[in-house]
C-alpha cells in the first residue's frame, strides 16, 4: 500500500518557486492499478518522482508497505528503493550493454551471486516475452521491446509496487496495448502494485481499477475508474472522457433534428436491455439514434447513446422518467422539452 499525505513539492527557479505538487492526500491500495491523469505541468511526474523519492518533497509524507520513506536516508533509502521498480517513456536502457547485461545491471545494484543473478535474467526476460533477445543490443530492438527490457529491469529485485512514468506514450496503439497487457499480467501473477501516470483516458480505461485526476498540482477528483467513467464530477475529467468516448455527430445532421436531443446514459446489466425499445412503444413517441456505443470498463458496460426523441412534450417527458425510472441517466442536450 502507498500512502501520500499532504505531500507537496515546491521547485525552486531563477524566476522564483514553482508549485509541481500542491498537498495531495492519497492512498493506493495494494495489488491495484492506479491510474494518474492530467494534462503537461499537472504535477503527474513530480508526485510520481516523489513516491521512490527521485524528487525530494517539500512537505509530506510517503508510506510505502508501513515504511515512511520521507524518513529514510543513505543505505535504507537505498534498500527501500529496490522494492520500487520504475520504467519510462524513453526507456533509458544502456546502449552499449546487451538486453541480458541491461537486466544484470539492476541485479547487481542488490548485489546477487552469479550464477543466480544469470538465472533470474532468464526468468525476467521469459516473463516479458524476450526469451529470444538475451544477446542483442537495444538499438536492435523495437520500442515495445525496448520497454519489455525496461519491464524485466524493474522487476529484477522483486518489487512490491511498480511506478510508470508514461510508459505507453512513444508507443503505437497496437504496442500500447501489448505493453498494457503485459503490465495486468505482471499485476495480476505477482500482486504487484502498479501506479501509472498517463495524459491518454485510453490507458486508463484499459487497465486501471481506481485513478485520480490532476490539476495545478492538485487532485481535483478520484475513484473506481467505472465510476468516474459513469459519473463525472469536474469539467476536466469529462474532458478526459470525451477523448475516449466521443459523441461527435455531424453539425448537418444535428441542425436537421427538429425532436429534442437526448444523451442516455445505461450502467451495468442494464446496458443490454431493451429499455428504449420498450419506451418508444409504450409512450407514443419517435426515437432516432444518432450514435451509439457500449464501452466495457473493468469488464462491466457503460452503454451511452445519443437520440432525436420526437413526440408530445408530455409524452417525451414521461418517457425520460420512465427511462430513469429503469436506471438511465437521461440529460436533454439539445431543442429543451
Ligand atoms: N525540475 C524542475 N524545476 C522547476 N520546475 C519544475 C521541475 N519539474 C517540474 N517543474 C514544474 O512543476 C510543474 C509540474 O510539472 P510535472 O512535470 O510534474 O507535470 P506533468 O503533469 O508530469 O507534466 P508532463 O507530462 O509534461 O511531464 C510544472 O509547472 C513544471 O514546470
Amino acid at each position: 500500500m502507498i500512502r501520500i499525505e499532504n505531500l507537496s513539492k515546491d521547485y525552486k527557479t531563477k524566476t522564483g518557486l514553482v508549485t509541481g505538487v500542491d498537498n495531495v492526500t492519497l492512498t493506493i491500495n495494494e495489488g491495484e492499478i492506479f491510474g494518474i491523469v492530467g494534462y503537461s505541468g499537472a504535477g503527474k511526474s513530480s508526485l510520481l518522482r516523489c513516491m521512490n523519492l527521485l524528487e525530494q518533497p517539500t512537505s509530506g509524507d510517503i508510506e510505502v508497505d508501513g515504511l515512511n520513506l520521507t524518513h529514510l536516508r543513505g543505505e535504507k533509502l537505498r534498500q527501500a528503493r529496490l522494492k520500487i521498480g520504475m520504467i519510462f517513456q524513453h526507456f533509458y536502457l544502456i546502449s552499449q550493454k546487451t538486453v541480458g547485461e541491461n537486466v544484470a545491471f539492476a541485479l547487481k545494484a542488490a548485489k546477487r551471486p552469479k550464477e543466480e543473478s544469470a538465472k533470474r535474467v532468464d526468468e525476467l526476460l521469459d516473463m516479458v516475452g524476450l526469451a529470444d533477445k538475451k544477446d542483442v543490443y537495444p538499438a536492435q530492438l523495437s520500442g515495445g521491446q525496448k520497454q519489455r527490457v525496461g519491464i524485466a529491469r524493474a522487476l529484477a529485485n522483486n518489487p512490491s509496487v511498480l511506478l510508470c512514468d508514461e510508459a505507453t506514450s512513444a508507443l503505437d496503439p497496437n504496442t500500447t496495448l501489448s505493453i498494457l497487457r503485459l503490465l495486468k499480467k505482471i499485476n495480476r501473477e505477482l500482486n504487484i502494485t502498479i501506479v501509472l501516470i498517463t495524459h491518454e483516458m485510453n490507458v486508463v480505461k484499459e487497465i486501471c481499477d481506481r485513478m485520480a485526476v490532476m490539476q495545478d498540482g492538485k487532485v481535483i477528483e478520484e475513484g473506481e475508474v467505472y465510476d468516474i467513467f459513469s459519473d463525472p464530477k469536474t469539467d476536466l475529467t469529462k474532458e478526459f472522457i470525451s477523448s475516449v468516448v466521443s459523441f461527435d455527430v455531424p453539425q448537418p445532421i444535428l441542425d436537421a433534428c427538429t425532436g429534442s436531443i437526448i444523451k442516455v446514459q445505461f450502467k451495468g446489466a442494464v446496458a443490454g436491455e431493451g429499455v428504449i425499445t420498450d419506451t418508444v412503444q409504450h409512450f407514443d413517441v419517435k426515437g432516432n439514434f444518432l450514435h451509439g456505443t457500449i464501452e466495457y470498463i473493468q469488464e462491466k458496460p457503460l452503454g451511452l447513446f445519443l437520440m432525436e426523441i420526437e413526440g408530445q412534450p408530455d409524452n417525451i417527458r414521461r418517457a425520460i422518467t420512465y427511462m430513469e425510472g429503469r436506471g438511465a441517466k437521461v440529460e436533454v442536450i439539445q431543442n429543451g422539452i
